[in-house]
């Protein structure tokens, strides 16, 4: 078989991915209504919060739809959602911040962004990993497949049986590997750079504790599954 040609199967599998990616889309667009105004920092924590208890529950849905994540022992199935939860609110707001707007919103967004509460300090790195995932144009199949394999991700903490998150996670990388290559023909790197940006969403990972408690404001309110998931209060 041609190494770059996606068989039958691989095909079906994407189907399943791409649906459930488009079935588990996040409900109100933020991006649309930071545009209309500059909030408080109070007013954009809460936005935040909301925002990512409702991406958490999106994220569990689609997670169930991954072909195999159900048959995986139950604890390794919370500690792969815990594990990747931060990076896919990253990856999520990454491609919120890349979506093709007027001229001119992308600019807005951004200032309102820097000026909603976080610290100053975080500014930098979030921005850099959110034009250079701008920057790739990924198709819908390709970032559903790489929120996928972010959280299909073996070596994540208290995971116990890291082969068989290994035996679900490499056909997700063979196919995208070929469909970054059907993409992107003019880009024999483009396969490369994606797994790239998987390197720097982990960076962040370590940021978030510490972007959470350094909003411009004092009193904190966090949902019940944000706790949970990103290790406050
Ligand atoms: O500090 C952050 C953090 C990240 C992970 C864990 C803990 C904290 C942290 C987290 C998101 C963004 C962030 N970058 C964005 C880029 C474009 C558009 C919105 C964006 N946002 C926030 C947002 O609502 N994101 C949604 C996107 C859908 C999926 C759930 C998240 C708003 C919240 C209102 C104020 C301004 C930014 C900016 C910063």
């Amino acid at each position: 078989k041609e190494k770059f040609e996606i068989t039958k199967e691989q095909q079906d599998f994407m189907n399943v991915i791409l649906d459930a990616y488009n079935r588990h889309q996040i409900p109100p667009d933020v991006a649309k209504k930071l545009l209309q105004e500059q909030y408080s920092a109070e007013e954009n924590f809460l936005l935040l919060t909301e925002m990512a208890t409702s991406q958490v529950q999106v994220l569990v849905e689609f997670t169930k739809n991954i072909p195999g994540f159900l048959s995986l022992d139950h604890e390794d199935q919370i500690a792969l959602l815990k594990g990747s939860a931060v990076e896919a609110t990253f990856l999520r707001s990454a491609q919120a911040f890349s979506t093709k707007m007027p001229s001119g919103h992308t600019e807005v967004l951004e200032e309102r962004i820097r000026k909603s509460g976080i610290s100053e300090e975080f500014m930098t790195p979030m921005f850099n990993f959110y034009k250079s995932i701008g920057e790739l144009h990924m198709v819908q199949e390709e970032q559903a497949l790489l929120t996928a394999i972010t959280i299909m991700t073996p070596d994540r903490p208290y995971v116990k049986d890291q082969q068989a998150v290994e035996r679900l996670q490499e056909p997700m990388l063979d196919i995208l590997r070929k469909l970054c290559a059907l993409h992107h023909p003019g880009e024999p790197q483009y396969f490369a750079r994606l797994l790239g940006r998987l390197t720097e969403l982990r960076t962040l990972n370590h940021y978030h504790a510490e972007m959470l408690t350094s909003w411009r404001m004092n009193d904190y309110k966090f949902t019940p599954l944000l706790c949970e998931i990103w290790d406050v209060q």
